[in-house]
């Protein structure tokens, strides 16, 4: 703190981009402080990335003792411990809460614990104090949303997911984008009956046409049914369990549980951003420009609150520091461009994606686009019977004589772990050409992507 109280900065919200922030800005010099109304982590690491990810691996490790008898390996699963394994999980959580902790202290950030609400554009006030700051950084992360139909408050959303304390034996997931897909791919590989409930024909609307397709394939006898063209219109519990029904009258019937997967709401309710004059979009979150700037001059706010398009954590963290460094570290026009920003869905396999979509491209260079695809059965299927065969599918969009690769879609075992690499030569300018040079790595996957014709 300053002589008269006040802090440089003061970042609401301790999850992935208050605390990236604020750490990066002390380191700096800057006296941060971080108000925390919950745990330490935010979304990410108590309800979101990290809890997913334990779940995705558990479901990873029940798929390879499914799949060993390929191989001659005589395994028996005892079946899943549900119980063990949600306390593993949140035992993990709690160390990394600690870990949180400890980081802000050793970087010279206070934590404020409560609930912020500005009283005017310089304090807020937290737990009956306030606190002056010359700047502040609005990283509040949003909420799961409901539909707005009746029963729409039943049934659980992610939150709820990770609260459960049994698997239930059969459930709906209601969504079409990334939660839905991922919650229902792991619910599925861990014995629960799935249904995938979206309103189009497809989920992954905004995915490459291959990604889109090659995922809805991989469904067919090898993970969650797909119910599409079912528009939710209620929700109903009853004895026999939940019904969901349909605006076209189908509904679906004896449901243990209904998890609603349909969006996320910008968490700005209750922080009198009015009182310090910043405007909000309709929806609630906080508009800024390429600088992270507000309305206000001095109140910043980045990550999911703030609606940009990729909600992500590294988002949020890159968003943060840039911040950071671009106005206690004197690197002046240093800020995030919101494009090439590299992706992946925990699916069963997963999905990888970077750049544009082959649709995006032929919308920007028209006839300047060239394609490469593929589709192969991995080896890892090579011994598995014909049913069990799953199959990758790969996209490179290329633009111009010199074909500058400007997406890359991937869908299949190990891409999660591929395509942080190719995203780094995509961004740095990659042409097909320096693919196609690159010698492959036999027997792998990712060499597919320097072996396309
Ligand atoms: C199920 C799920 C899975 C996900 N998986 C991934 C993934 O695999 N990879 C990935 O990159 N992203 C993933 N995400 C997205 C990722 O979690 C978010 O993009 C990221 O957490 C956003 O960071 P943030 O700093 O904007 O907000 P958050 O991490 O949400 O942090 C906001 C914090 O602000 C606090 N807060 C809110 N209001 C106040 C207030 N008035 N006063 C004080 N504190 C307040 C909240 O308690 C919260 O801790 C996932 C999200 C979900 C829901
Ligand atoms: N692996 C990851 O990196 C990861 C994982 C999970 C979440 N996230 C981030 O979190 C964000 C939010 O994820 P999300 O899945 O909640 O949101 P989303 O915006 O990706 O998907 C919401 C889906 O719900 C559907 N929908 C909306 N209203 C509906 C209704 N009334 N009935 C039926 N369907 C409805 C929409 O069509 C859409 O497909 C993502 O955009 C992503 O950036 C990332």
């Amino acid at each position: 703190m300053t002589a008269d109280g006040a802090y440089d900065l003061i970042c609401i919200g301790g999850g992935s981009g208050g605390i990236a922030t604020a750490r990066r800005a002390a380191s700096h010099g800057a006296r941060c402080a971080v108000v925390e109304a919950d745990r330490l982590g935010g979304t990410c690491v108590n309800v979101g990335c990290v809890p997913k990810k334990v779940m995705w691996n558990a479901a990873h490790a029940m798929e390879a003792v499914q799949r060993a008898p390929d191989y001659g390996i005589d395994v028996r699963a005892g079946g899943l411990d549900w119980a063990t394994l949600v306390s593993r999980r949140e035992a993990y959580i709690e160390r990394l809460n600690g870990i949180y902790a400890r980081n802000l202290e050793k970087s010279g950030v206070d934590l404020i614990r409560g609930e912020a609400r500005f009283v005017d554009p310089h304090t807020i006030e937290v737990a009956g104090e306030r606190y002056r700051a010359e700047r502040f950084v609005v990283a509040t992360g949003g909420v799961p949303g409901r539909p707005n139909i009746p029963g729409g408050d039943l049934g659980i959303d992610s939150d709820g997911f990770f609260a459960l304390r049994h698997r239930p034996e059969s459930i709906a997931v209601v969504g079409a984008g990334y939660i839905a897909v991922e919650l229902a791919g792991m619910l599925h590989q861990l014995g629960s009956r799935v249904q995938l409930v979206v309103r189009r024909e497809a989920p992954l609307r905004s995915f490459d046409e291959i990604i889109r397709e090659a995922y809805v394939e991989s469904l067919d006898g090898h993970g969650p049914e797909l119910v599409n063209r079912f528009t939710p219109a209620g929700l109903e519990a009853g004895y026999g369990g939940y019904t969901l029904h349909a605006e076209d009258g189908r509904s679906l019937e004896g449901l243990e549980q209904v998890l609603w997967a349909v969006g996320r709401v910008p968490n700005t309710d209750g922080l009198g951003l009015e009182q310090a004059g910043v405007a909000l979009a309709e929806d609630g979150s906080v508009p800024v420009d390429r600088w992270q700037a507000t309305s206000v001059p001095h109140i910043f706010a980045l990550g999911d609150v703030t609606g940009n398009a990729f909600p992500l954590t590294p988002v949020a963290i890159a968003a943060g520091r840039r911040l950071a460094d671009r106005v206690w570290g004197d690197r002046e026009g240093r800020h995030l461009p919101y494009e090439m920003i590299p992706t992946v869905v925990f699916t069963h396999p997963p999905i990888g994606t970077v750049g544009l979509t082959e649709a995006e491209a032929r919308e920007a260079y028209g006839d300047d686009v060239t394609v490469h695809s593929t589709r192969f059965v991995p080896m890892e299927f090579a011994l598995a019977p014909q049913e069990a065969k799953q199959r990758s599918a790969m996209k490179l969009v290329c633009v111009g004589e010199e074909q500058r690769i400007v997406g890359a879609h991937l869908f299949g075992t190990g891409v999660d772990e591929m395509l942080q690499g190719f995203a780094v030569a995509i961004r740095m300018g990659a042409r097909k050409a320096d693919f196609d040079d690159t010698v492959a790595i036999h027997p792998t996957s990712a060499e597919e992507l320097v072996t396309m014709p």
